[in-house]
């Protein structure tokens, strides 16, 4: 029904896995971020890699970092070939400043500049909070929000603080309504819509914007496939959406795009929703998604 209404004209194209778009249709300036460069956490593979074949068919040159510099490497020829600009695949745990500290040198010292940071870099899964270890929840977040803490702080400090910059947070709306089986990852990243607007506050008086998105369930994505994305497409949770279908990840690239360009030069400390509604009107079924963890557990054994 929804599908119908939607005109697929309207809908940016995607491909569903970590391989860049057959084609490409603009809807901003294609030399929105023009000799730009970004540094990218996580921009190895789902919504991060997205935002940076979207960011190099907008002129910049990408950083990508995580910790698997194979598949990063993969990605950069793939995001290279595909844009013609350059990118540049880094290991570092988003974890250990001093791994970030050393990717940001080297970034300098291949680009010469830092004009955008996206923290993407996170981790996720379903998991009951009796079932949730000590350590599983200070993993995530350790990740999600002392990870975006320590990146920020880091290009600041080396970069940012002379030259200005914009920072792009991602981050869920998970918290907004105490979704099941998420309070590690529901609790990472509302502290991290809260340190947007901090630093937006501190950093605003040195040129620095920081800005956020927050994504409902995005396809062709590990966190899709890893909290019951298939499942509930099937079952037909997404006609609960006000726009009735899961988002893909050009869709999240250009929001990010917009935050993070001067395309939204007076904008600091704000949270675009981008989820087609999803997290006004979602059921937020304890049993359904007990049921799904409990059937993936039998899986696994
Ligand atoms: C049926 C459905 C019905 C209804 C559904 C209704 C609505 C839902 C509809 C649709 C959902 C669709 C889409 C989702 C929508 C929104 C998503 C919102 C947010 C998404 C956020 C994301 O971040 S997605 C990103 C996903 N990607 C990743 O997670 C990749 C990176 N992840 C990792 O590296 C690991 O998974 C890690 C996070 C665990 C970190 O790795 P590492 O540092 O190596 O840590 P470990 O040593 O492995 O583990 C540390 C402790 O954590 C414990 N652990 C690990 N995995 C699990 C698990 N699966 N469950 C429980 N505990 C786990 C581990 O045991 C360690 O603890 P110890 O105590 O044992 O030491
Ligand atoms: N998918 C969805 O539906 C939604 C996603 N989001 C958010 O979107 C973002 C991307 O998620 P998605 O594309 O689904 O998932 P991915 O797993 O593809 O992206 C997460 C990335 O983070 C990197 N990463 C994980 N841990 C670390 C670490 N310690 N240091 C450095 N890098 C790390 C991973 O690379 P590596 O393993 O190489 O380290 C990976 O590239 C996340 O912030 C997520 O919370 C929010 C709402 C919905």
């Amino acid at each position: 029904m929804a599908e119908e209404r939607t005109k697929t004209s309207d809908l940016p194209e995607d491909v569903e896995s970590d391989d860049c778009m057959t084609s490409y249709t603009y809807i901003y300036s294609p030399d929105l971020l023009k000799d730009n460069v970004a540094f990218i956490t996580g921009g190895g593979s789902g919504i991060g890699f997205r935002i940076a074949e979207v960011f190099m068919r907008h002129g910049c040159d990408t950083v990508i970092g995580s910790r698997n510099l194979e598949r990063l490497t993969e990605a950069a020829k793939k995001l290279t070939a595909a844009t013609g600009r350059h990118c540049l695949p880094l290991a570092l745990d988003v974890r250990q400043p001093d791994t970030i500290s050393a990717a940001v040198e080297e970034t300098l010292k291949e680009f010469g500049r830092i004009d955008i940071l996206i923290n993407n870099a996170a981790g996720n899964f379903l998991c009951p909070a009796t079932s949730l270890s000590f350590n599983a929840f200070k993993t995530v977040m350790e990740i999600d929000t002392m990870g975006t803490f320590n990146t920020s702080k880091v290009i600041f400090e080396r970069w940012f603080k002379d030259h200005g910059g914009s920072i792009v947070n991602i981050s869920a709306t998970l918290g907004y309504r105490g979704q099941a089986l998420q309070v590690h990852a529901g609790s990472a990243k509302a502290a991290n819509d809260a340190m947007t607007k901090h630093l937006a506050v501190e950093w605003g008086p040195n040129g620095v914007r920081v800005n956020t998105i927050a994504p409902g369930p995005i396809s062709g994505t590990e966190g899709y496939r890893r909290l019951g994305g298939m499942r509930a497409e099937t079952s037909g949770v997404f006609h609960t959406i006000p726009l009735q279908r899961a988002g893909n990840k050009t869709e999240m690239a250009h929001g990010v795009l917009f935050l993070a360009s001067r395309a939204s030069s007076y904008v600091t400390g704000a949270c675009l929703v981008a989820d087609g509604g999803s997290w006004l009107t979602s059921a937020n079924s304890l049993p359904a998604l007990l049921d799904y963890w409990s059937s993936g557990l039998k899986r696994d054994k």
